[in-house]
């Protein structure tokens, strides 16, 4: 089930899948964007596709009407942050990101950034605990608690502070659907279609478990940019999770 946005060529999709765009060379990126279609997939575009190419590449993404996830993890003091959340709503984003671990005046002032832009808000989400972060890394930095347990304390610190979800992993969602509840956004990388290589990737999920575990949002990135036909790996993960455009 899909829609155009009347107002712009934005194409809004029924999709969970939103690609992870890890290229270090434009025409590479936007050669990939043009084999695909934006009934199938929103993009995302992190630190380095931005620090390379700025905001145009974000403009060159909505003028072929996809969707965009800036992942940029703003981290600062609340005043730096919230200016960089509107900043990042001026672009036209679907979804921006901040850390959790900001702290809840820093996230309270991101919300309240966006309240100007009305219903054209992105969607505002936070960062619980990296995926690459195991115990030791926590241990680090002064924290005794588990993985889980410290991703879901600040998954509810993000809840109190009103913004509509968290970056998890996906081992993560059901308990955060359970103890959280449905309308609290989750976005999960680490996905991986039956067949294809983890990579670096190391606790992962195929999209079906992924979407019964309930989670809103999948970051799929290699297995899609990677393929020899990534318009057909990307159909083929929207029937299997009966999402097809
Ligand atoms: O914020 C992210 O997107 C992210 C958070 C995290 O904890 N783990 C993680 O893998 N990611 C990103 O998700 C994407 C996963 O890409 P693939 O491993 O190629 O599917 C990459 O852009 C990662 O930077």
């Amino acid at each position: 089930m899909t829609s155009v946005n009347s107002s712009s060529s934005r194409v809004v999709t029924a999709s969970p899948v939103v690609v992870a765009l890890d290229y270090n060379n434009r025409d590479s990126a936007l050669a990939f964007v043009d084999r695909i279609d934006p009934r199938d997939c929103r993009l995302k575009v992190g630190k380095e596709m931005f620090t390379l190419f700025g905001p145009q590449i974000v403009r060159d993404l909505q003028q072929r009407g996809f969707d965009v996830f800036l992942d940029l993890k703003f981290h600062d003091i609340p005043n730096t942050t919230a200016h960089a959340v509107a900043a990042a709503a001026e672009l036209g984003v679907w979804m921006v990101n901040v850390h959790a671990s900001g702290g809840a005046r820093m996230m309270t002032a991101a919300r309240e950034a966006l309240l100007p832009f009305g219903k054209e808000a992105p969607l505002l989400i936070a960062v619980t605990v990296l995926t690459s972060m195991e115990a030791s890394d926590l241990a680090d930095l002064g924290i005794t608690l588990s993985p889980a347990d410290h991703a879901e304390r600040l998954a509810r610190l993000t809840q109190n502070c009103g913004l509509d979800g968290v970056v998890c992993s996906a081992q993560e969602a059901v308990r955060f659907k359970r103890e959280l509840g449905h309308g609290f956004r989750l976005v999960t990388p680490g996905i991986r279609p039956q067949g294809s290589e983890a990579g670096d990737q190391r606790r992962i999920m195929t999209p079906q478990e992924a979407l019964s575990a309930g989670v809103d949002y999948m970051v799929i990135g290699r297995p899609v940019t990677q393929s020899a036909d990534p318009a057909q790996t990307l159909k083929a993960i929207n029937a299997s999770l009966g999402k097809g455009a």
